[in-house]
């Protein structure tokens, strides 16, 4: 059988298994022979061998033989073995041997450089770092979920692989899960389809600290919710330590059931908010040190990491790809990293993150996010459930946009600029004492400022 055969074959599995499948137990397998009916396979662990044989040793056969390769069974040897190379799995009529620690537990894979060490600490995220840094030590749970949540690209992933990476140093023995909730739906579906419910249940019962990224993507997804909300309950009911992010506060993700809402809030709910000018300084100068290390005798001018951190603001992953297209950029070139370089290299960014929000948008995202219509932003309804999202508006578009006040008293509805005065005013006072209009405010200011 040939490379190409074989490439052919992975590639229906993919479509048969699935990618998530597909990259955990079919990329790492390696054919080593095929002959009289046989393929012989290399696997990592024996738990794999065996695991591949009994869930996807059927398809695998189906495929090698609709390759024309006619074959009727499957032998796995664990590669880098002191034994024989190819020395077979028995395939084993018994019970299924007990998966060690980690091999059940494969999560999504952790990136080595989000560490507690590479996190850079400032006013707008130090709370979620301390509670982070709480939960790594890994005592006694004193707070249960930590729950995180901010806007994209502000860290929070990075905390989370810090917090498991480090539980992994201090507790190499503790069963540490760490996914996505894409990923937790995934293998819920899987888990259903392939009547392995119970086996699901099990594994995830059965950790001693779960981490869940993203968990708003299982927003309106009921079972999958259901699921979730009965995990969770196991596993706080256990003491055992939950770990959460989220794009929003909890009860700000809409069509999620009330009693997880609830339920997510009960332990430490932590924001971690937009960056700083200090912060993105902060963070700037410790990439630039790790570059200079690799791109060595490069040099940066004076004032070019303050412009950077003044002028992107909207998120770290965006500053971080700035500065690596600089890095890179100077040093295919061979010249000094000045600011005029830094102009002419990242001119796009730069005119992004100069992007204005306009009045239109403002009143979209508001008028979705208190439930009205967008008609009646600029409509003459006075009910308090339309006027006040209204005065949230206009608040936003006067602290948003360069627009005066008649001209924002034109785009609603052709009101006096006293009116959007007014509203504005009524705002801000409400705002000193309403904590969940603040937090409305600072999420729409999140949402339409990316
Ligand atoms: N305080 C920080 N110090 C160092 N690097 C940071 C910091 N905050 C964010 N980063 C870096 O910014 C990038 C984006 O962070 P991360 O993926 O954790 O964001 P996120 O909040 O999870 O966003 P998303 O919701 O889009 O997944 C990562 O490369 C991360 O290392």
């Amino acid at each position: 059988m040939t490379n190409e055969t074989w490439v052919q074959v992975r590639e229906g599995l993919l479509k048969r298994v699935g990618k998530n499948n597909f990259v955990t137990w079919i990329e790492p397998l390696r054919l080593t022979g095929l002959s009289e009916g046989v393929a012989r396979f290399e696997v990592p662990t024996l738990f794999f061998g065996d695991w591949v044989q009994r869930n996807f040793g059927d398809h695998i056969r189906h495929r090698l033989t609709e390759a024309g390769e006619p074959v009727e069974r499957l032998e796995f040897a664990v590669s880098n073995s002191p034994r024989p190379p190819l020395q077979p799995v028995k395939a084993a009529p018994v019970a299924r041997p007990k998966p060690q620690p980690d091999e059940d537990l494969r999560g999504a894979p952790l990136d080595a450089r989000f560490t507690f060490d590479s996190f850079v600490v400032g006013k707008p995220n130090e709370l979620a770092h301390a509670a982070a840094r709480r939960v790594a030590e890994g005592g006694p749970v004193t707070f249960n979920p930590l729950f995180l949540y901010g806007g994209v690209g502000l860290g929070k992933t990075h905390l989370m692989h810090a917090i498991a990476h480090e539980l992994q140093k201090r507790q190499p023995q503790a069963r540490v899960l760490y996914l996505s909730a894409e990923q937790f739906m995934y293998r819920f579906v899987q888990a259903l389809r392939e009547r392995e419910i119970l086996g699901f249940k099990e594994l995830f019962r059965s950790v001693d600290v779960l981490m869940v990224d993203d968990v708003q993507f299982i927003a309106g997804k009921d079972s999958t919710q259901e699921e979730f909300f009965h995990t969770f309950n196991a596993l706080v009911d256990q003491n055992k330590q939950i770990v959460i992010s989220a794009d929003r506060a909890p009860g700000e993700i809409k069509d999620l059931e009330e009693r997880i809402k609830s339920r997510l809030q009960c332990g430490l709910v932590v924001d971690v908010h937009p960056t700083d000018y200090e912060l993105r300084l902060g963070i700037l100068q410790q990439k630039a040190d790790f570059y200079r290390e690799q791109y060595k005798g490069l040099v940066i001018a004076d004032g070019v990491l303050e412009f950077l951190a003044h002028r992107i603001t909207s998120n770290v992953r965006v500053l971080e790809g700035a500065l690596t297209r600089l890095f890179a950029f100077a040093s295919l070139v061979g010249r000094e990293i000045t600011l005029d370089l830094a102009q002419d290299c990242l001119a796009d960014i730069l005119r992004a993150s100069d992007r204005k929000v306009t009045i239109e948008e403002i009143q979209r995202k508001v008028a979705e996010h208190y439930n009205i219509r967008l008609s009646d932003m600029i409509g003459p309804k006075r009910l308090r459930t339309i006027a006040r999202p209204r005065q949230v508006a206009m608040y936003l578009s006067k602290h948003l946009t360069p627009r005066s006040l008649p001209e924002i008293g034109r785009r609603f509805g052709g009101r006096d600029h006293t009116t959007i005065m007014h509203g504005v005013r009524k705002i801000e006072e409400l705002m000193a004492t309403d904590s969940q209009l603040s937090d409305d405010l600072q999420l729409l200011r999140r949402l339409l400022q990316g």
